[in-house]
């Protein structure tokens, strides 16, 4: 069990906590040329900055680090994320962010290469799902359409059953987080994986961290459609390794010199660590607690954990 558990970890022992401990945050940083950065619960909650998070980033840019900004969260494109990199006063560019929903469009784009007019995708999920399908040129319907966003009326129970309601080009439904969920929406996209489409999520994350709190996850939108058609989706976001070699394959970095920072186990450090990278930092500002990997037989522990990102400051 242990061997296995190994197979989970940052490394044969425990976790190392880097906070107070300036000799060994700077020996842990310099092990690496390349910081793979978590957005939601490591940078920020919501709307609210982490301290230091800005002088954070600046430090590690001094020392000549690479940095990608890596999230789960499909709501917003890269170019979205730059704007709340600039109005978070965080030194980023629109380059360096690889979020799930450009990771979905660049599988659908690029890997599946359905050929047109069969190619449309059926979104359930916000604006940054469909910015980037666009940028990839994939078609797409549903999303942030307005006249979805309604009841479902006696007729659209009628109108999805003969299929009059449905785009015959649908060939595959993509969810991702939908803060605008209907029924109408979800009776379309369980029409859709009836007719034969395709399942994709740009994540499954089971909780959003948010102004301190926790949220309904991405995995909140595909799980009544996994519910109602026992199908389950493909998922493109970590810890996918679809992500990861999508990821080393734009920014080509050594993946033994590169670092995951995370504050989700199951997501962030799993990513990193099925990714072979050189080592996993866990930050507890977001989702998962110490006591989660501190615990004899814990299944994924990171190679060393912060109280939160500023801390690397020393
Ligand atoms: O439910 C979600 O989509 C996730 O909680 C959220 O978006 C995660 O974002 P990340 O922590 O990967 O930046």
């Amino acid at each position: 069990m242990q061997a296995v558990a190994n197979l989970m970890t940052g490394g044969s022992s425990g976790p190392k906590y880097l906070t107070g401990d300036k000799s060994s945050i700077d020996g842990f940083i310099d092990k690496f040329d390349v910081f793979l950065f978590d957005c939601d619960g490591v940078l920020w909650s919501g709307d609210h900055l982490f301290e230091r998070v800005p002088a954070t980033i600046q430090m590690l840019r001094d020392k000549g680090k690479q940095l990608v900004f890596v999230t789960n969260n499909s709501t917003k494109s890269r170019a979205d994320y730059k704007k709340k990199f600039d109005s978070m006063g965080i030194s980023a560019n629109e380059e360096e962010v690889f979020g799930s929903s450009y990771s979905a469009a660049v599988y659908i784009a690029r890997i599946l290469k359905l050929e047109p007019p069969k190619n449309k995708v059926y979104v359930l999920g916000e604006s940054g799902v469909e910015q980037e399908l666009q940028a990839e040129n994939v078609p797409y319907c549903g999303g942030t359409d307005p006249l979805l966003r309604r009841e479902m009326l006696p007729e659209d129970f009628r109108h999805v059953a003969d299929g009059s309601l449905l785009d015959d080009d649908v060939a595959i439904v993509l969810t991702g987080l939908d803060y605008h969920p209907s029924y109408l929406k979800y009776a379309l996209g369980m029409a859709y994986l009836r007719r034969g489409a395709k399942f994709l999520a740009t994540n499954i994350d089971s909780t959003l961290p948010s102004a301190g709190s926790l949220f309904p996850g991405a995995g909140s939108t595909s799980a009544p459609l996994i519910k109602a058609t026992g199908q389950e989706p493909l998922a493109l976001g970590k810890p996918s390794q679809a992500m990861m070699d999508a990821i080393e394959g734009k920014f080509q970095f050594d993946r033994k010199k590169a670092c995951m920072i995370g504050d989700r186990l199951n997501t962030d450090i799993q990513f990193g660590i099925e990714g072979g990278l050189g080592g996993t930092l866990c930050v507890l500002t977001g989702v998962s607690k110490k006591e989660e990997f501190l615990e004899k037989g814990a299944q994924v522990v990171p190679s060393a954990y912060v109280d939160e990102l500023g801390d690397l400051l020393g």
